[in-house]
C-alpha cells in the first residue's frame, strides 16, 4: 500500500523529470492552465452582474443601458473568447510536450538497455520488465496534463470561493456531498488497477491467438494442420473471458458512481435550500450564487477525478525509475588498437543462469589469424556458446578468453566488435532496401558501391538483384506496402553479404547457410574460406563436409572440446569427428547405392 508521503515523493520526481526535459514549453503550458483556471470566476462574475443588472432593468428599477450590464456582457464575451483561445493554444502545446516527454523517456530506456549486459537483456526477466517499463513510458505524458488540471481545478475552486465569499460555507457543504464520490472513485480505480494486472497475461494470449490467425508467417501451418477452428475457439474463449470481466467491472463501477452522484446532488440541493432560507438573499443574488456553486462543484469533481487518475499514473512508475537505476555492464576503457591475431581459451567454463549443466566445460584452444576454423558437434554441444564467449557476450565463470593475450572482458566492446564480423543463425531481416540491408546506411537511394557489388557477387545475389525492377533499391518485407518478400535462401545470402561487407580481422558464420541449396552453400563456403588469407574465418556448421578444407576443426560434445585438428588427423583419430563424418558420408553413399540398385 503506497503512503501519501511516498506518493508525493514519486509525484515530485515525475514532475521534476517532466520540467527538466521540457522547460519553456512546460512553463507556457503552466501559464495557460493557470489563466484558464480563472476563466470560470470571470465567467460567473460576468453572469451574476448581467443577472443582477438585468433583474433591475426587467423590474424598471434602472436605465436600460446601465454601464454595469454592458461591462458584464463584455466580460462574459472576453471570458468565452479567452477560454477558446487558451484551448486552441493548449492543443498543439500538449501534443509537442507529450512527444518530448515520451521521446525523452524512451531514449533513456533505449540508452540504458544498450548499457546492460547481453546475458541479462537476453533473459525472460528482462523481457517482462521492459514491457512494464514501456507501459509506464506511455503514461508519463498524461501525468503532466493531470497535474496541471489539478492545479487548474484548485484555482477554479479557490477563486470562486474567495470571489463569492457569501457561498463559502455552502461550498463546504458541497465538498462534503462530493466525499462519497471521492471514496468510491478511489475504490473503483484501485479495482481497475487490480483487474488490469489480472488480465495482462490473458490479453497477451489473446494477442498471440490473433497473430496466429492473421499473420502471414502463420498461415501455412494453420491451413496445413487445419488449425483455424482450434485457434478461433481459443481466441473467442479468451476474448469472451476478458470482455466478461470488464463488463462486470463497468457495471459495478456504474452502480458505485450512481451512489456518488446521489451524494453530489444531495450536497447541491442542501446548499440551494440553505441559500433560499438566507434572509438577505434576493432573486438575482440567488441565481448568481447558485451558478457559482455549480461551478465550484464542477471544479471539485474535476479535482477528484484528476487526483484519482494521478494516483494510478504514479503507481507503476517505480518500474521505470528502478530500471533506469539498474547496474550497467561496465564498458572497459581499454581500446583494441592493433589487428586481432590470436584468440586463446584458457580453461573456460560457462553455465547459463538457471541451468545446472555446463554449456562450456574446461575449454582450451588457440585460434590464429589466417586460419580457417570449423566448429562441429551435435545439437546443444556448446558451439554457439563458444562463439558468444569469444565475442565477450557472457562473462567467464572460470578461466580466461584472451584476444591478442588481453582478456576479452577488459577490452572496450565497440573497438573490439569493430574488428569482428559475425552472422548468426538467427540473423535479422531488416525492412530496408537490399543495399541498406547489405551496407546498413541511412541513405534512401543508395548507389551500390564496387565493394557491395563484389560481396553480392560472392554470395551469388548480384544477378538476381539486377533482375529486380528496383535493383539494389528494392524494398524488402511486407512491413511496407511496396516491400517484397524473398525466399529464406535469398535472405541468407543478403545476410552473408552484409557480414562480408564489414571490414574486419575475424569473420564468423554460425550456421547461416542452412537455407541454401547444396551447390550455393558449397560455392559460398569455398569463397568464404579463400577470402583474404590474413583474416581469421570461423564457421559453425552441422555439415561436416565443410570441415574437410578447414585448417583447424573444433569438435564439441556436451560442452567439452573433445577434439582439435585438421580433417586428416581427426579421421585418423577415429573419434567423435570421424563418427560424424562417416555417418554423414554414409547417408550420401547409401542414397547413391539406393539410386543405382
Ligand atoms: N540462453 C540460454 N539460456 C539457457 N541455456 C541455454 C541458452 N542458450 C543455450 N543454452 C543451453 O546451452 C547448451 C549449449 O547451447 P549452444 O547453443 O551453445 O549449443 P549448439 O552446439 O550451438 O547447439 P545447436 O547446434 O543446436 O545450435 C544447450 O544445452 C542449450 O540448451
Amino acid at each position: 500500500m503506497i503512503t501519501t508521503k511516498k506518493f508525493l515523493i514519486k509525484l515530485y520526481h515525475n514532475i521534476f523529470f517532466i520540467i527538466k526535459n521540457t522547460k519553456t514549453l512546460f512553463a507556457i503550458s503552466l501559464l495557460f492552465y493557470v489563466l484558464s483556471g480563472f476563466i470560470p470566476y470571470i465567467h460567473v462574475t460576468a453572469l451574476s452582474t448581467i443577472i443582477r443588472e438585468g433583474d433591475k432593468i426587467v423590474g424598471n428599477n434602472a436605465d436600460v443601458m446601465d454601464t454595469r450590464i454592458l461591462y458584464g456582457i463584455i466580460m462574459l464575451a472576453i471570458a468565452i473568447l479567452v477560454d477558446r483561445l487558451l484551448l486552441l493554444g493548449q492543443m498543439p502545446l500538449a501534443s509537442v510536450l507529450s512527444y518530448q516527454i515520451k521521446t525523452k523517456i524512451e531514449c533513456l530506456i533505449v540508452e540504458k538497455t544498450s548499457k546492460l549486459s547481453y546475458e541479462y537483456v537476453e533473459s525472460s526477466t528482462f523481457q517482462t520488465k521492459i514491457q512494464a517499463v514501456y507501459k509506464f513510458a506511455n503514461q508519463l505524458p498524461n501525468l503532466y496534463k493531470t497535474t496541471l488540471q489539478i492545479l487548474k481545478s484548485v484555482i477554479i475552486m479557490v477563486s470562486l470561493m474567495i470571489g463569492f465569499q457569501g457561498c463559502f460555507y455552502l461550498a463546504f457543504i458541497i465538498m462534503v456531498g462530493c466525499l462519497p464520490k471521492f471514496l468510491l472513485s478511489y475504490r473503483i480505480r484501485k479495482k481497475q488497477h487490480e483487474l488490469d494486472l489480472h488480465v495482462t497475461s490473458d490479453q497477451r494470449l489473446q494477442e498471440y491467438y490473433k497473430e496466429l490467425l492473421t499473420k502471414s508467417q502463420n498461415v501455412k501451418e494453420k491451413q496445413l494442420f487445419g488449425l483455424k477452428g482450434l485457434f478461433t475457439t481459443r481466441w473467442e474463449n479468451i476474448s469472451y473471458y476478458i470482455h466478461k470481466k470488464y463488463t462486470l467491472f463497468r457495471y459495478k463501477s456504474l452502480r458505485l458512481n450512481f451512489f456518488g452522484d446521489i451524494g453530489d446532488i444531495t450536497g447541491y440541493m442542501i446548499a440551494l435550500v440553505l441559500l433560499l432560507l438566507s434572509p438577505s438573499i434576493d432573486g438575482a443574488g440567488f441565481l448568481s450564487l447558485s451558478v457559482a456553486l455549480m461551478a465550484i462543484q464542477n471544479g471539485i469533481n474535476a479535482f477528484i477525478g484528476d487526483c484519482i487518475a494521478i494516483r494510478g499514473q504514479v503507481l507503476d512508475d517505480d518500474v521505470v525509475y528502478d530500471f533506469l537505476k539498474e547496474q550497467e555492464d561496465i564498458q572497459p576503457s581499454c581500446d583494441l588498437k592493433e589487428p586481432i591475431t590470436k584468440f586463446t581459451f584458457d580453461h573456460v567454463n560457462f553455465t547459463y543462469k538457471g541451468s545446472s549443466v555446463r554449456a562450456l566445460d574446461d575449454v582450451n584452444v588457440t585460434l590464429n589469424s589466417g586460419e580457417t576454423v570449423v566448429i562441429v558437434g551435435e545439437n546443444g554441444a556448446g558451439k554457439t556458446t563458444f562463439i558468444k564467449m569469444l565475442l565477450g557476450l557472457y562473462p567467464c565463470q572460470g578461466g580466461k578468453v584472451l584476444c591478442n593475450n588481453q582478456p576479452v572482458n577488459t577490452l572496450n566492446r565497440d573497438s573490439y566488435f569493430r574488428r569482428i564480423s559475425t552472422i548468426f543463425q538467427h540473423y535479422n531481416k531488416y525492412p530496408f532496401t537490399i543495399a541498406q540491408n547489405i551496407e546498413m546506411t541511412l541513405e534512401e537511394e543508395a548507389k551500390p558501391t564496387e565493394d557491395m557489388i563484389l560481396c553480392a557477387k560472392e554470395t551469388g545475389i548480384h544477378d538476381w538483384v539486377c533482375s529486380l525492377p528496383n535493383g539494389y533499391n528494392t524494398l524488402l518485407t511486407h512491413l511496407r506496402t511496396e516491400g517484397i518478400e524473398v525466399s529464406g535462401g535469398e535472405w541468407q545470402k543478403i545476410a552473408i553479404a552484409r557480414g562480408q561487407m564489414k571490414p574486419a580481422d575475424v569473420f564468423i558464420m554460425d550456421e547461416p547457410t542452412a537455407s541454401l541449396d547444396p551447390l550455393m552453400e558449397a560455392e559460398i563456403m569455398n569463397k568464404f574460406m579463400n577470402m583474404d588469407s590474413r583474416s581469421m574465418k570461423i564457421i559453425v556448421s552441422h555439415r561436416v563436409g565443410i570441415a574437410t578444407k578447414a585448417d583447424k576443426i573444433l569438435v564439441f560434445k556436451k560442452g567439452k572440446l573433445v577434439e582439435v585438428g585438421c580433417h586428416k588427423e581427426l579421421i585418423q583419430n577415429k573419434g567423435v569427428y570421424a563418427q560424424l563424418y562417416e555417418a554423414q558420408a554414409k547417408w550420401y553413399t547409401s542414397s547413391k547405392e539406393g539410386e543405382s540398385s
